[in-house]
Formats: structure tokens, sequence, C-alpha cells
């Protein structure tokens, strides 16, 4: 079974996040079919990283389930809880003091208009009100920091975890929706777990305090009114569920917004060319309808809670103003005791009331548990192997470049389909394989496969013979490095770009590198050279300057495996010449692979394996394979002149003493 890298980790508050809480592999079955019900699950074992696969599914959360997964995330500063617990302690102790001040001075001073009784009260008044507001002080900032504190971690634990999950989540999964996730939801999760158990102690603290007090003052009276405190809480039961309905429809559907400006953003161009400006607008319309629907009847939910609320609270007050004028005429009770009871009284119902609101932020909270322990929830499909299967190797240590697949068959989760079927080749240092077929032949999953983000359902991929489930990660990406078929762009300077190769790359390092990969001169060509800034989308590059600084990065990674996925796509056939040239000194000496429609570096090729919906149905050199008049020839015919091989790159464009050269 694999497991949450965290799973157990002790650092950082980390343990006790349980990403594991769904054990029962039926129970995972089932949920596994609701995502895909026309999928053969037969073959699916569970906790093979399928649900990241899926698309992220609703599941209700119980309050006490949100709280128990993000309470561990405190840890380390539930010292500070405590700090902060009696601050609010001490807090309500100086209001009950102060109010028990003033029915001394209303009786005393007041009443009997005596100056000289004013004095004293009135001073130990103030020194509470100076202690008080200290208090408060120090508290609410030391809340606030530890509220931060959280959220910071629940943020950096939710990216992590979202980082180590496959391609196929991102491609089922709206980004604007998980970007949404990464900060409404996380503030969401904090009003409960934190700013929640504060508030709330200080409201009990407060309620404990202030019915002392009233109890002391008048027993019997303090009863009566007690008894109408339960209206409140009957009244919150009454919002909770409606409350987290519309949490719910509002967290989604701002998920729903942030999804369509990041899209809108990322695709500004196309949109604009395609003039398509109105339906962005409208899509975006569409959403803030919804949006604008959920947030106002969470308002107005909200809304006529609190008038219920206050309704209740003048019931209550008239009560005690009647009680209490019966027992003045009677003579039973002073006028000071009279305020500072109905003070007290009136004391007590912001913290009932804070109580109740806090009942239903902590409902609304777990609408935005459930949408992060979705993700939290969903596995990586591929994880370091258990300690007992792990091959030792050094970290950081180069492999030698020897790669083996051995009857590797795949089929992407939920897929009926095999993307590959019974794959076998090898290949060593020095020797350069391309990797042609059709379009869905299975080219693009064999890369996928030999980086490990999805393991063979059977068969096996090696790396110096050993298996790829038996190494660190870490090691086989630090050894196989792709060039994908979308250049890889950060937004940073030209520099950085290639730079982030490497750890610790020079710059002399980097500016060798883009010599390798002719890229230096367009480089230096730019207004601001190395430190052009580069954008993804929007790059100042051209699509053939781009493939260079990936050239560039690749050769400053230096991995003995190289895995070039669709090179020239992308290119005109004279962009894609100029490639090649840096793309030969790249592949020197390593084990590569190209995947290719575009049979440029055919004639190059030690072997060439031409896959079919799956199957290698051909393998063997240019020459020996257009001999065969088998598919590769039809493939080969299939391309212009220009970009099949058959008009070779000049040898001049070939690195001399190259083994093409
Ligand atoms: N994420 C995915 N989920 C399900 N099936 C997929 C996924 N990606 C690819 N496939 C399927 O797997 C098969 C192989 O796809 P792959 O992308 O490896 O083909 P390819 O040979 O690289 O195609 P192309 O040359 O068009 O890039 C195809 O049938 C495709 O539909």
């Amino acid at each position: 079974m694999d497991k949450d890298p965290y799973a157990g980790t002790d650092a950082d508050g980390y343990a006790g996040i349980d990403t594991d809480p769904d054990p029962d592999p039926d129970a995972y079955q089932d949920r596994y079919q609701d995502a895909y019900p026309n999928a053969d699950t037969g073959r699916i074992a569970p906790y093979r990283g399928a649900a990241a696969d899926a698309p992220i599914l609703t599941r209700h959360v119980a309050l006490k389930e949100a709280f128990g997964r993000f309470w561990p995330l405190t840890k380390g500063d539930r010292r500070w809880f405590v700090i902060v617990f009696l601050l609010a302690i001490l807090a309500a102790f100086a209001e009950t003091v102060a109010i028990l001040l003033f029915a001394q001075l209303t009786d005393n001073a007041l009443q009997k208009g005596s100056v000289s009784a004013f004095w004293s009260p009135a001073g130990k008044w103030l020194a509470i009100a100076v202690v008080g507001g200290i208090v408060g002080y120090l508290g609410n900032s030391l809340a606030a920091w530890t509220a931060e504190r959280f959220v910071m971690r629940l943020r950096a634990r939710v990216f992590d975890h979202l980082q180590t999950l496959p391609p196929h989540f991102f491609q089922r999964n709206r980004r604007g929706d998980l970007v949404e996730r990464l900060t409404g939801d996380v503030d969401a999760i904090e009003q409960l777990v934190v700013s929640g158990v504060v508030e709330a102690s200080a409201a009990v603290f407060g309620v404990l305090f202030y019915a002392a007090a009233a109890l002391w003052l008048r027993w019997d009276l303090a009863l009566v009114t007690f008894i109408l405190a339960p209206l409140f809480f009957a009244a919150t039961r009454a919002f909770t569920g409606r409350l987290k309905a519309v949490s719910r429809r509002a967290r989604k559907a701002d998920g729903a917004i942030t999804s369509v400006v990041e899209e809108g953003l990322v695709n500004v161009v196309l949109t604009q060319a395609y003039n398509r400006e109105r339906d962005q607008h409208q899509r975006l319309q569409r959403e803030a309808r919804t949006s604008l629907r959920a947030s106002v009847s969470s308002a107005r939910l909200n809304q006529f809670y609190e008038e219920l609320v206050e309704l209740l609270e003048t019931l209550c007050v008239l009560t005690i103003i009647g009680m209490g004028a019966w027992e003045i005429s009677e003579g039973r009770m002073t006028l000071g005791q009279l305020l500072a009871f109905a003070a007290f009284i009136g004391y007590l119902y912001p913290p009932i009331r804070s109580l109740g609101q806090l009942g239903l932020t902590a409902v609304a909270a777990t609408a935005g548990a459930e949408r992060l322990l979705e993700i939290l929830d969903a596995r990586p499909s591929v994880t370091d192997p258990a300690a007992s299967d792990s091959v030792t190797v050094p970290a950081g240590g180069r492999a030698v470049g020897e790669v083996e697949a051995q009857g590797v068959t795949f089929r992407y989760p939920g897929s009926k389909h095999e993307a590959v079927h019974d794959l076998s080749f090898t290949a060593v240092p020095g020797e350069l394989l391309v990797i042609t077929g059709p379009s869905g032949a299975g080219k693009s999953t064999l890369a996928a496969l030999m980086l490990r983000f999805y393991d063979p359902d059977t068969g096996t991929i090696r790396l110096d013979g050993e298996p790829l489930d038996h190494l660190p990660l870490t090691h086989i990406r630090g050894n196989v490095t792709l060039l994908p078929q979308e250049v890889l762009v950060l937004h940073d300077t030209i520099e950085e770009n290639i730079a982030c190769g490497r750890e610790h790359a020079t710059h002399d390092d980097v500016v060798r590198a883009a010599k390798a990969a002719d890229a230096h001169e367009f480089i230096t060509a730019t207004p601001d050279g190395y430190d052009t800034i580069i954008a993804p989308g929007t790059s100042a590059l051209s699509g053939g300057q781009l493939q260079r600084v990936a050239i560039a990065r690749a050769m400053l990674r230096d991995a003995p495996v190289l895995i070039l996925d669709e090179p020239t796509t992308g290119l005109d056939a004279l962009a894609a010449q100029r490639i090649l040239a840096p793309l030969r000194r790249l592949a020197e000496g390593r084990t590569t692979l190209v995947i290719t429609h575009h049979l440029d570096l055919a004639a190059d090729a030690d072997r060439i394996l031409v896959l079919d919906d799956g199957r290698l149905v051909e393998s063997g050199t240019h020459t020996e394979l257009l001999q065969r008049s088998g598919l590769y020839t039809t493939l080969f015919e299939a391309q212009p002149q220009a970009r099949n091989g058959a008009v070779q790159p000049p040898s001049r464009t070939r690195p001399s003493g190259s083994r093409w050269g």
C-alpha cells in the first residue's frame, strides 16, 4: 500500500494529519466506481494512487472529523494557546470585577449622592480597565500570530501534497479551483481550528464568570434567566444545516471564479486572436452570478439568525427588568444590584451569542475542510519505495544510464484501453533510440513511465538493472531528464530558467550551457541579455529559441538518461534544423530516447522503435526499417522531405568527434 510520505511525520506539527482516512479497500473501490462507473475496477488495486487520477470527489465531512484531521497542525503552538486561554480568563475576570465596582458606585455614590464614596471604586475600576486593555491587546495579538502560523503550515502542507500528485490530477481538476482551495478554504479552516478554539474558549470563560457573578448576586433570578438560554442554542441548530449547504455552494462558486480568471489570463492571447472576449466575459458572469446567489443567501441566513437572537435577548432583558422591578418594590433588591445583575446578564449574552455564531462559522468551515481533504486524500500514484524494498543509492549519485523495459503494460486509471502493451527494449549510454508511431500509439506514456509518474500494471522498467520502484524518486528524476513537448518556462530571467537545471549553477555554467545549446547568441541579443524576463505563454522568445533554452537547461542538468518528447514539434523545418546540432551535442554520451513524429533524427538513431496502439510493431535502424516497407516506411514517406531525415543535415551541423559526426 502506498503511504503518504508525510504520514507519521513529526516535524512541524504534521504528525497526525491522517492522509489515509479510508483504510477500507471496499470503500475505496466504491468511491472509485462512483468516479468511473464504466471502469473495469476489478483490475485496479486499491491504494495504487487511482484516487489522484479521479476527479475530486465530494465527501461530506462531519465537524468532528474536520477538526480531528486539522487539529494536529497546531502542534508546536499549543503552549501559546494556553497563554491565550489564560489571558482570556484574566480579561473575563477583569470585566466581572469592573461590573461589581459599577454596582458599588451606583449604590454608594449615585444613590446616596456621596462624592467621597466615588473615588475608591472609581480608581479601582480605572486600574482594572488598564489591566483589561493590556490583557486584551496581548491576547488578541497572540491569537492572530498563532492563527497565521497555522494558515502558513496548512497551506504548505496542502501545497506539498499537491506536488506529489500525478499530472493526471491536474488535468482533471481546474487549476483556479485548486488555487482557491489553497487560499480561501485554508482561511476557512483556520476559522475553525485556531480562531474558533480561541474565541470559543474566551466565550466559555466569559459565560462562566458572568453566570457565576449573576448567581452570586441573585441565584434565583439568575436561574430564571438561564432557563431562556437553550433558546439561543435551538436557534443556532435550526440554521446550521442550511448554512452549511450555502457555504459549500459559495466555496465552490469562488473556486469556479478563480478558475475562469486564471484560465482567461493564461489564454489571453488566444482569446484576443479569436475575438472571444465576450465569451470569456459571459463565463465569468455566469460563475459570478452563482457566487452572488450563494453569498447573498449566506448573508441573509446570517442576518436572519442575528435578528432572531436579538429578539431573544430583548425577551430576556425584559424578563429581568420585570422581575427586578418586583424585587425592588418588595425591598429585596437595591437598584445597584439590579443594574449589576442586568449588566451581568447583558454581558452573558454576547459570549453565548458568539458561541452560537461560532457554531455557524465552524459549520461553514467544514465546507472548506471537505474541499481540502479532497486534495489531501488524493494519493500520489507513486511514492518512494518502502525501506525494505529500497535500493541504497548515494544521495545525488549519478547512474550509469542503462535503461531496460521488460514486458511493460500500462493502462491509465479509469481507462479501459491499454496505452502501452507488453513493451520491451533496452538502451545503453551513448545510444540514441528514436521512438515513433502514429498519434496515440503510447509514446508520451512511455516517457511518463520512464520518469515513474506512473508504475506499469505489469512488467518492469529498470535503471542500471534496478527496478524503478525500488529506487528513490529523487534518484530517478535526478538521472532521467525529460524535455517535454511543451517547454517549461518559469516566470523569471533567462539565466534562472537555465540555472534551474542544476542546484548552485554559476553564471559561467549557465553561459557554457547556453553556448553548447546555440542559445548564447540570441540571448545576448535580447535587451537585457541573460537578465531578460520570460514568462509562460507570453515569452519574448520564439518556439525554437525557447527549445534551445530548454536544451541549455538539460545540458546543465547533465543527467545520464535523456528523453526528448517531440523536440521539434511546433517548429518549422528550418527552426527544427537549428536545434538538431545542439540536440546532438546534448545526447552525446547519454542514453537518449527521442519520442517523435518528425523523423529529423531518424537517420542518426542507433535503433528506431515503432509503436502502434501501444505495441512495439517494428524495431531496427532507419535503413533496415525502410527495407521492410512496413509502418515505419509509411510514416517516413508521409513526412515532408525537409523533416524526414532523407534531407540529412549537412555534416557541418554535427559536432566534430560526435558519434554522428
Ligand atoms: N491522461 C490520460 N488518461 C487516459 N488516457 C490517456 C491519457 N493520456 C493518454 N491517454 C491515452 O493513452 C494512449 C497513448 O497516449 P500517448 O499520449 O502516450 O500517445 P502518443 O503516442 O504520445 O500520442 P501523440 O503522438 O499524439 O502525442 C492514447 O490512447 C491516449 O488516448
